[in-house]
């Protein structure tokens, strides 16, 4: 990917591309836009990552509440983004067999009452037993610990994102 073409996107083009880097919040993107421009993706990563970590312990459990499920309704319904549709099939969440689906929608939920947020972990990364482990794991930290965790596990998400797209020819995306 030519960082010169990026840097001369219009912004609408911008969000276009990128709007989805963090799940469902095109926000971000549309805020660093002003900050082209970029020297390389590197660059990019890091003016997300600095979005995010100068937002308020709401703003960064905003992003959170933006992820779908794992194994969840938006998966059922087949309401997922492109990007989460590929992560959550890759992970092996779309052949779940009935106890395994019961023991996500179990665990989801027992998360969310704990921490008021979803559990988000990168699922490019993770097959289901990791997820199913990590999500019993998480459960046992502090609230603080989780959300910075779960953050990290958004970033995480976001590389691999960033890194399709730029790897992807950009003019068969506008
Ligand atoms: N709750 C989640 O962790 N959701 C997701 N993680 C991914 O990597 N893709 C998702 O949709």
């Amino acid at each position: 990917m030519d960082i010169n073409v990026v840097n001369a996107l219009t912004y609408e083009d911008f969000v276009k591309l990128f709007g989805n880097v963090i799940e469902k919040c095109p926000l971000i993107s549309a805020a660093i836009w002003s900050h082209r421009p970029f020297k390389d993706l590197a660059d990019i990563e890091a003016h997300i990552t600095e979005f995010i970590h100068s937002l308020p312990d709401s703003g960064k459990e905003g992003i959170l509440r933006c992820h779908p499920d794992l194994a969840g309704r938006d998966l059922q319904s087949g309401t997922l983004t492109r990007e989460s549709q590929e992560e959550q099939s890759q992970a092996g969440m779309t052949t779940l067999d009935t106890a395994e689906g019961l023991q996500m929608y179990r665990l989801n939920s027992e998360y969310k009452e704990h921490f008021g947020f979803p559990f988000v972990i990168c699922a490019r990364l993770n097959n289901k037993a990791d997820i199913v482990r990590q999500l019993s794991e998480r459960l046992k930290n502090d609230r603080a610990a989780e959300r910075e965790r779960a953050i990290e596990e958004v970033k995480k998400i976001c590389s691999l994102r960033l890194r399709n797209i730029v790897l992807s020819d950009i003019q068969t995306k506008l």
